[in-house]
């Protein structure tokens, strides 16, 4: 069973630690034997890096434990999260500093959420509901008003927590869409990692058959760090995609990545492409792809929107990942996506290395936002 979309995370606390969630692949799926079983358990198992077994067989390189218990990882994490969205938490933060609570203040508000891409409803819907809250509770003081709206802001995102579950297919097939540079192969890479890291062997399918380099590069990735990856030369994405589920299927392998050009939503005639993948990769194996993910730049602000619309009409998208928030992003798309199209968030990225990835959590992402 595909997890129910759009649903609320199973884990809601330090989902740093917790990666992934490990589920026993569904009973009426043949298992094949695989070459590095993943360990049996109904959880994730965050990493306790001395005393964790090693998942077996191959060595899984130079990967960072990025579920290493760390309090100076979880720190350098939110900081720099924080570094990235300090633009927005400056604006929204100088709001509140001896202010007083009137029009002239909402009106403020609303001008720094509109800037920080949190679009018309969800502004508008955050702005009610303060006035609201502030009537009820009888609020007179500032720092009880931005308090408020933090509560209000990470009940706004939570619905879009989710974890991301493994094994509970055999493979767990991906199909990772996106515009172009968004970063869909520097995430296939980390995912790659991470999840050799949680014990899954993992097959990447070189579905950017467009450019040339793309599939050149995920080739030299894939050699650099011990992972198979299916391409062809001058392939049709729908059939390397075919070829690399059925090559999941036969080498019991854990995880099938497909990476697919980038595009843009109204480039049609692509994002038909898109679809024809898709149904390809079901022909391949019922059921699949399990994760249909979109990718989207934390730069590009409310177009993220439309992107996550476009592509989830096409595709039925069960989950988003949010790249470069330590750029210029301003962050607040993700309250636009959470009214208007609450995809499930699953990462959100901030930088290149293996550890700038992590999953998303809503009370972090606002205390980063808001501070
Ligand atoms: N700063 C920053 N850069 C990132 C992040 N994720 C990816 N990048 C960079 O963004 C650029 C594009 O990344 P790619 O992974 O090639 O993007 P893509 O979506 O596969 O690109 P196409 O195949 O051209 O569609 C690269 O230079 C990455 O290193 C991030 O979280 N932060």
């Amino acid at each position: 069973m595909i997890p129910a979309r759009h649903g609320r995370g199973a884990f809601y606390s330090t989902p740093m630690f917790s990666f992934f969630k490990k589920k026993p692949v569904t009973p009426d799926v043949p298992v094949t034997s695989t070459p590095t079983p993943a360990p049996a358990v109904p959880t994730v198992a965050p990493a306790v890096p001395a005393a964790a077994p090693a998942p077996q067989a191959e060595p899984l390189l130079d990967f960072e434990m990025e579920t290493a218990a760390r309090p100076e990882a979880k720190q350098s994490w939110m900081s720099r999260l924080k570094a990235g969205l300090s633009k927005t938490s400056a604006n929204l933060s100088v709001l509140f500093v001896g202010a007083r609570i009137d029009d002239e203040l909402y009106e403020e508000l609303e001008a720094a959420l509109l800037m920080a891409d949190a679009g018309m409803d969800a502004t508008q819907y955050l702005l009610d509901a303060l006035k609201r809250k502030v009537k009820e509770d009888k609020l007179l003081d500032a720092a009880a008003v931005k308090a408020a709206l933090k509560v209000l802001m990470i009940d706004l995102l939570r619905p879009l927590e989710k974890s991301f579950e493994l094994g509970r297919h055999q493979p767990t097939v991906m199909m990772i869409s996106g515009v172009n540079g968004a970063g869909k192969t520097t995430t296939i890479g980390k995912l790659a990692k991470h999840m050799q890291a949680h014990g899954q062997s993992v097959l990447l399918a070189a579905g950017d058959t467009f450019r040339a380099a793309a599939r050149e590069q995920l080739m030299v990735w894939g050699q650099r760090n011990n992972v198979t990856v299916v391409s062809q030369e001058s392939g049709d994405p729908a059939a390397v995609s075919y070829d690399a589920v059925q090559s999941g299927k036969a080498k019991g392998t854990n995880i099938v990545m497909i990476d697919t050009a980038g595009r843009l939503p109204t480039q049609l005639h692509l994002m038909e492409e898109l679809k024809k993948i898709k149904r390809v990769i079901g022909k391949g194996m019922d059921g699949a792809p399990h994760e249909t993910l979109l990718v989207i730049d934390g730069n590009t602000g409310q177009n993220a929107l439309a992107q996550v619309k476009a592509f989830d009409e096409a595709l039925q998208l069960t989950g988003l990942i949010i790249t470069k928030l330590d750029g210029t992003a301003k962050g607040g798309v993700i309250a636009a996506i959470a009214r208007v199209r609450p995809v499930p968030v699953y990462f959100i990225g901030i930088g290149e290395k293996i550890e700038d990835l992590q999953p998303f959590n809503a009370a972090e992402f606002v205390e980063a936002l808001l501070g």
